[in-house]
């Protein structure tokens, strides 16, 4: 009656758009859908079907039919094999009903080998089924395939119904030219049936004994007689049966072995013989036997002349790479104002520079900066909260300026300094890193200008760098101070508005109660039903990633060649660089990139194709108990700023999308501003020590942007007193000096500075680099470890 209805309304309106405006619940949608498909609009159908997608309606299974059967009918395959991704995505492909649809809609899209995959990869076929993928083969003339199919059909007892009877009679009289016992059989089972009175079934049987006569080979096949009682007018079936049976038996003795029959009519079909039957061929004569399905070949390479015509000359490659640079710099949003930009750190000495992500601050600022000759006094350094950032950053950058890495632009992150001394002025470093080259260098003589990226991160370093840098440009009038964040108000800011490329962001309808699993849909939906673009999506840390790539890689498996090649990227700080640089490569035409990421991917990192963000909206955070001295990560909701930077990594290369997997509602109402600083939350030992070695002997009158609590700071001087860090008074002891040298916890730069004194250093080496929470050494989970021992049996 509802459908009715609708089907009322929608002649009334004939506007999807009005009524999917007053659509409230997933009836509604199914309805609609089906009605359009069933008054055989397709176009408003799918107009609907689309609206349905971008609302995230879940559509039953029956509008899935509907929409499949429109596709067959327009003969869109492409829509088809969306609205199949859509299907195994919401779980429904287990009903025989959609697998029918979808064999279906493949066979009269051409597409029997993807129809024979969903018949043989459902567990849930019935007898429809089986028929609809004999018309799928017959349809598409495989007839020694339908006959294979209908083999099987009758060995698992299962009924022909009279179209797919009709198709294999069809079949038998392609294949076998009237010689086949097939075709015995399956007019024996359209009498047994009572098939052969139907139109489709008779039409088909004159259709092989037609072939019969015309083929003085084959004389086997006769039109049965009339079995039926023609006065009463009944029809016997018993009778029909054992008449066709009878036939059968009469003419097997004179008929040839069936299989023989088979082998000749098939070696006749492969045979190719040259010139004229009636002439002589010279020489021997040769037989090329093909195979049944031949192999598809495809040209490996144009030959030399289309090569050489194809061929650009390296130069001119080169000369476009760096035109497309070029252009991409001016796209920016911070390129109108650069002259602007020029002028206020010319005017002020710390300048706050406020913009979206992906406006341009971190690669374009140190080029505007070099080119206006403030590299002639000094370098500029720029620093970063991660590793990954300050190498890739400097990658690019050195791209843009046509010089090597290391050499005009270069990078310094722990483990790996790549800059030339001598050579070297625009520098990407760590935060972590600077803060080392306080220790040696206490007044930044050798940088004219510094910039502190991504400053509203607050990590560690960054906070103690701002205390340290705010007191220097306090005595040193030409050290530029540039800050990079939306976070801070205490000098003059410089805004870049706009953003380079739209980012549309959606937000689930309700809360996910498993964020992973939700972020496995969404990744799966986005690969089968959106256009072309990498996805990247933010999980909270390895163990996690692990899971996801295991997921995923089993789920895409199952499905085959149905869908597009998914190359899973994991990225994590443990991961060694190689295996990090990955998810810089290419994606290759026709596959998509989907990158598990932790926040290492947060920030100043462009990964270029990304167009798709999935955010779960969890972090692993450091928490530190000041009471019990204990230091653990803890899975924990982003801050708002985070969420507007895995947003921008959708929109740095071209418009994208972003998913967030949680609601509208949380992210304006549960979710914090900004992310607690870090050194509210953490062990402060380090800190001191720091602090201490570069001179601060009062370290609570420190100029902390946020004061730790006063409690943290008591404990980390106990600590270190206690470690002979520092002595009664509270002064950095030689022990202390040399302690601070390393980039460690004190406890364990303690315990290597000891071990020279009971000679086992070495394997205090390895044991701290094992304890050393940042350690470089690659574990796989445990999980993995197993699969892998699986494997190997
Ligand atoms: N490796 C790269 N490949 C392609 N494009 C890049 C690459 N690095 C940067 N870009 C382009 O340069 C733009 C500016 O990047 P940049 O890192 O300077 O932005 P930003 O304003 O510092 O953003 P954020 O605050 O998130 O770091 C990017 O949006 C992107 O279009």
């Amino acid at each position: 009656m509802l459908t009715e209805f609708f089907g009322k309304e929608l002649r009334r309106t004939m506007n999807a758009s009005e009524c999917v405006a007053g659509l409230r619940d997933g009836v509604s949608w199914n309805l609609l859908v089906s009605g359009y498909c069933q008054m055989g609009f397709h176009g408003k159908a799918m107009e609907v079907f689309h609206d349905s997608r971008v609302a995230d309606v879940t559509l039953d299974k029956f509008s899935y039919a509907s929409v499949l059967g429109v596709c067959a009918q327009m003969r869109d395959v492409k829509l088809g094999e969306i609205v199949h991704g859509l299907i195994f995505v919401s779980g429904l492909s287990v009903h025989e009903f959609l697998v029918n649809s979808l064999i279906d809609m493949y066979s009269k899209c051409g597409k029997v080998d993807n129809a024979r995959l969903v018949f043989e990869s459902s567990d849930n076929v019935d007898d429809v089924s089986w028929n609809s993928v004999i018309a799928a083969y017959v349809r598409s003339g495989f007839s020694e395939r339908t006959l294979g199919v209908l083999v099987k059909m009758h060995k698992s007892g299962l009924k022909l119904n009279c179209f797919a009877l009709g198709s294999v009679l069809k079949a038998c009289s392609a294949c076998f030219s009237g010689s086949g016992e097939f075709g015995r059989v399956a007019h024996g089972c359209a009498v047994k049936l009572g098939l052969d009175v139907d139109v489709v079934v008779g039409t088909a049987l004159l259709d092989i004994y037609k072939v019969d006569v015309g083929d003085a080979c084959n004389q086997e096949y006769r039109i049965p007689e009339s079995y039926d009682d023609i006065h009463s007018g009944n029809v016997d079936q018993e009778k029909r049966f054992s008449a066709a049976l009878q036939r059968y038996r009469e003419n097997h003795s004179s008929s040839s072995n069936v299989r023989d029959s088979w082998e000749n009519n098939r070696l006749a079909k492969g045979m190719m013989k040259f010139g004229s039957e009636k002439n002589q061929v010279f020489g021997s004569s040769y037989q090329y036997v093909f195979e049944e399905d031949p192999i598809e070949f495809v040209k490996a390479c144009v030959d030399n002349e289309e090569l050489f015509s194809k061929l650009e000359s390296p130069y001119a490659v080169k000369e476009k790479e760096v035109q497309k640079l070029h252009d991409d710099r001016k796209d920016l949003p911070i390129y109108r104002l650069r002259e602007d930009l020029l002028q206020a750190v010319g005017d002020h000495q710390v300048l706050i520079i406020v913009g979206e992500t992906g406006s341009g601050k971190t690669t374009q600022i140190p080029q505007y900066l070099h080119e206006a000759g403030y590299t002639k006094h000094g370098k500029i350094g720029c620093t970063q909260p991660r590793r990954v950032a300050g190498m890739s950053v400097a990658a690019r950058v050195s791209q843009e300026m046509g010089v090597k890495v290391g050499h005009e632009v270069g990078y310094s992150v722990r483990f790996e300094d790549c800059t030339l001394s001598e050579k070297t002025v625009v520098k990407y470093m760590t935060d972590g890193m600077l803060l080392r080259e306080f220790l040696g260098e206490p007044d930044l003589r050798s940088y004219s200008v510094l910039m502190v990226d991504e400053a509203h991160e607050r990590t560690l370093s960054t906070d103690i760098l701002f205390g340290l840098v705010k007191d220097i440009t306090c005595h040193q009038s030409d050290l530029k101070l540039l800050i990079s964040s939306t976070y801070f108000d205490w000098a003059p800011i410089f805004r870049i508005p706009g953003r380079r490329f739209p980012v549309v962001s959606y937000f689930t309808t309700a809360p996910e109660a498993n964020y992973l699993d939700a972020a496995i849909v969404t990744i799966l939906k986005i690969h089968v039903t959106e256009p072309k673009g990498d996805i990247l999506v933010f999980f909270t840390g390895q163990e996690e990633i692990e899971t996801a790539e295991e997921i995923l890689k089993h789920r895409t498996r199952g499905l085959g060649t149905k869908i597009a090649e998914l190359i899973i990227c994991p990225i994590y700080a443990n991961l060694p660089t190689d295996l990090q640089n990955k998810i810089f490569e290419p994606t290759p035409e026709g596959a998509r990139k989907v990158v598990l990421a932790t926040n290492i991917a947060e920030t100043s990192l462009t990964i270029d194709g990304i167009t798709y963000v999935v955010d779960t909206g969890f972090c692993k955070m450091k928490s530190y108990d000041p009471r019990t001295g204990m230091q653990s990560l803890l899975v924990t909701p982003i801050s708002k700023a985070s969420a507007t930077q895995r947003l921008g990594q959708a929109g740095r290369t071209g418009p994208g999308k972003c998913y967030h997997l949680y609601t509208a509602h949380t992210y304006h109402n549960e979710l914090e501003e900004n992310t607690q600083p870090e050194i509210q939350r953490t062990d402060l030992a380090s800190v001191v020590l720091l602090l201490k070695s570069m001179g601060i002997e009062d370290v609570r009158s420190f100029d902390f942007m946020d004061p730790p609590a006063d409690e943290g700071l008591c404990q980390a001087l106990e600590l270190l007193f206690a470690l002979n860090a520092l002595n009664k008074k509270g002064e950095l002891t030689k022990l202390g000096r040399r302690m601070a040298e390393f980039p460690l916890d004190p406890m364990l730069s303690k315990t290597i500075v000891a071990s020279e004194k009971y000679r086992c250093t070495e394997e205090i080496l390895s044991i701290a680099a094992i304890c050393c929470p940042l350690a470089t050494l690659y574990f796989t989970s445990r999980r993995t470890k197993r699969s892998m021992l699986i494997k190997q049996g």
